[in-house]
């Protein structure tokens, strides 16, 4: 017998009382039916119309955005950005909420994540509950922290530079990204025809004038002159390997932290906003306390932003071994940190170059995965090695839960956690746990 197809529910609208937020820059409601609704662009208390954008009936849950406000939340105000709102851009998950309300909103999603998935209170995970701004970003009324060093342009069928719709293949266009850092913004990509190419990047680097672009063609696209309003470094990336390419100028941009200049290949990681990379380094560095002679990991090291601090900490007789699975990020850690002859940068996965080191002990542990987490095996694994503090800087709070959860499963215990947002008006919030032996907290 064949199945019933179930009925789409897409458009319809459902006037709800709003809820909780949820992990992912939404709201809980409930239909009349009982039927979960995640919402977007509302706040919890609001009344609104919500209309489906995904789901149908019978699905344990549907998405919707609130398209009539009936009953405002004190903390809603109008999206400072015209491109922001039901199906437009969605880049941004907290236009319509003021700044104190965003961090608090982000507070309420860690604490719920930690409680449900680590079975911890603010209080046992040494959390005052705040979110902290990054410095510069409380700014008055009406003003946007303008932190994204890093865009990724979409370029529609004209040509033109754009961002992508929440959870959707379509593009906004914009012309001007109001988050986006002074150094992209001066570039003007939105201003010009990028006819066959699919994507744009554009990146301006901390503490130097490096900018670059990387584009990617669409299959048989022509790459265009580039001419900005500013000096570039193009890069391409190659539409078969996935490979990037030097077009002209440096295949590299040099990002600034903790006093030391680190070089970032296309493609590398490197943290988006401005004050990113000294916030965190001083967080680790405060909770990890180092001391002349150590020995220390840093796990997924990136271009070695906290091998780095910590070398310079640990001093001559300290010793710091950096995994990393980039390939060339493998080149910069190592090209970033060839001063400090005690640094080792491995390349590969964590989980199978860690436990090919045959390192059985270490007295620090730095890890800062990608937003999966590090996981059960790994996580099992760093718990063996008898590290006396271990700092774990993580861009989900979920995985950060998880995995926390793990930690102590191993024998270790949450001493303080920090929370910053370094992702204004986005729902993402970074967060920096500080473990130690649970013994020692006894
Ligand atoms: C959040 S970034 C952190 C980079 C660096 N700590 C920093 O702050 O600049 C995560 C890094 O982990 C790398 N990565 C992802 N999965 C990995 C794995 N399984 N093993 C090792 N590195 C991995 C990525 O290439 C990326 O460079």
């Amino acid at each position: 017998m064949q199945a019933e197809p179930t009925k789409s529910l897409v458009g319809e609208e459902y006037e709800v009382e709003i809820g909780p937020v949820a992990h992912g820059g939404h709201c809980i409601a409930r239909t009349h039916e009982g039927q979960v609704l995640f919402v977007r662009h509302t706040l919890p208390g609001e009344r609104v119309v919500a209309r489906v954008t995904e789901g149908e009936e019978g699905a344990r849950f549907l998405r919707a955005d609130a398209v009539r406000i009936l009953e405002a939340s004190k903390d809603r105000v109008e999206a400072p950005c015209p491109f922001a709102g039901p199906g437009r851009c969605g880049g941004c998950d907290w236009q319509h909420a003021k700044p104190g309300a965003q961090r608090r909103l982000k507070g309420e999603v860690i604490a719920e994540q930690l409680e449900r998935l680590a079975g911890l209170t603010p209080e046992e995970a040494g959390w005052d509950g705040t979110v902290m701004p990054a410095e510069g970003d409380k700014l008055p009324a009406g003003q946007v922290p303008q932190w994204r060093t890093r865009v990724q342009y979409a370029v529609d069928a004209e040509g033109h530079a754009g961002l992508r719709r929440h959870r959707s293949h379509e593009i906004e266009r914009i012309d001007h990204c109001m988050i986006a850092a002074e150094g992209v913004s001066e570039l003007g990509i939105e201003k010009r025809d990028w006819t066959g190419m699919e994507s744009v990047e554009a990146i301006a680097a901390t503490g130097s004038q490096d900018r670059q672009v990387i584009l990617t063609p669409r299959p048989g696209g022509r790459l265009p002159l580039v001419e900005l309003d500013k000096p570039v470094s193009v890069l391409r990336v190659d539409e078969k390997s996935g490979g990037v390419h030097r077009v002209h100028g440096r295949p590299f941009v040099r990002e600034r932290a903790d006093g030391r200049t680190y070089r970032v290949g296309a493609g590398g990681f490197w943290q988006v906003h401005p004050k990113a990379a000294d916030t965190l380094v001083t967080a680790v560095m405060q909770g990890l306390l180092p001391r002349k002679g150590e020995t220390a990991l840093d796990l997924y090291c990136g271009a070695g932003l906290f091998a780095g601090a910590l070398a310079d900490r640990l001093g001559d007789q300290g010793a710091v071994l950096g995994i990393e699975s980039g390939k060339r990020a493998v080149e910069d850690a190592r090209h970033n940190l060839e001063g400090f002859p005690r640094v080792r940068i491995e390349q590969g996965k964590v989980e199978s170059v860690l436990p090919r080191t045959g390192i059985t002990e270490v007295d620090l542990i730095v890890l800062d995965p990608p937003r999966s987490g590090a996981g059960r095996s790994t996580v099992q694994h760093l718990s063996t090695l008898g590290a006396r503090r271990i700092a774990y800087v993580a861009c989900d709070p979920a995985a950060l839960a998880r995995d926390l959860g793990y930690f102590r499963d191993g024998g270790y215990r949450v001493r303080t956690l920090r929370a910053f947002d370094l992702f204004p008006m986005t729902s993402h919030v970074e967060c920096v746990a500080i473990l130690e032996p649970a013994a020692r907290g006894l």
